[in-house]
């Protein structure tokens, strides 16, 4: 798949590209990043690419121009059309379900916003998805691309070292939307206090419960509406539900 990103900064994007699991998704192409400067496409001795806004008010919008004819570039390159996502706080507020759309398509435009963000007709005019990374402002859409790409890039097959280790994840469907259980590691005692017993057990099917059972009581505190979901889905157990009631 393959992310054309516009930004002003590509240069924000480097350790994604040089470390870690997106460094493996990047170096193996299954994620590929092609950057674009909305400012490369700017007229003028200055390449301006943003403006005061009319009506007045603080800070400059980024033109809708060099965004356009950016855009155009991104798209020709790529031979067929692709969405257009913005990062904006206006956006659906990105969450795993969406995570798997973008992680099984062949990739977007992704569009960093700067300033106080970008003129409407722009967005109007070419924008096809608008993405939030939650209720707070970013000084621009950069971090919020990255934290899409690197989602994407953990969900794609052999990226991550042990294949099956996304799909113990928080928010998988596989384990029915839940938020992820406690991890433990050596020692077995640090400052005082002991590993879980069952974690030492030795027994599959008790450890297997009792991560099942730390999950729904984590998820029922911390986030009970995806409990909810999964009993509507019919995806609990009666031993999940007398989990439930043993730990509310
Ligand atoms: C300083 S912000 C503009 C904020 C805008 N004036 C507002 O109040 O909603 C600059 C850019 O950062 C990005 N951005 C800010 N907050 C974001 C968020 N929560 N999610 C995704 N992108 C965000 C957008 O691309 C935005 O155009």
């Amino acid at each position: 798949m393959r992310f054309d990103v516009l930004t002003l900064f590509p240069e924000l994007f480097a350790p994604l590209l040089t470390s870690g699991v997106t460094r493996r998704a990047y170096e193996s192409k299954q994620v590929e990043l092609v950057f674009w400067n909305p400012r490369d496409f700017a007229e003028g001795n200055y390449r301006r690419i943003d403006d005061r806004p009319f009506g007045g008010g603080p800070g400059m919008v980024m033109m809708a121009g060099p965004l356009a004819a950016c855009l155009d570039a991104a798209l020709a390159a790529r031979g067929a059309a692709a969405p257009v996502v913005l990062f904006s706080p206006v956006g659906e507020t990105l969450r795993h379900a969406a995570v798997e759309g973008w992680a099984g398509g062949e990739g977007a435009v992704l569009v960093c916003g700067r300033y106080e963000g970008i003129d409407q007709r722009f967005i109007d005019a070419r924008v096809t998805h608008q993405v939030s990374l939650g209720d707070f402002v970013l000084s621009g859409g950069e971090i919020a691309a990255m934290a899409l790409i690197d989602a994407v890039a953990r969900l794609q097959s052999g990226v991550l070292g042990d294949e099956a280790s996304h799909v113990q994840d928080s928010f998988n469907p596989a384990l029915d939307g839940m938020l992820d259980c406690p991890h433990y590691t050596r020692p077995e005692v640090w400052n005082g206090q002991p590993v879980p017993a069952p974690l030492m057990s030795g027994h599959h099917a008790q450890i297997d419960r009792w991560r099942r059972d730390q999950r729904l009581a984590l998820t029922a505190e911390r986030r009970p509406e995806l409990v909810d979901a999964a009993r509507t889905a019919g995806r609990l157990s009666r031993a999940d539900e007398s989990a439930l009631k043993k730990k509310l």
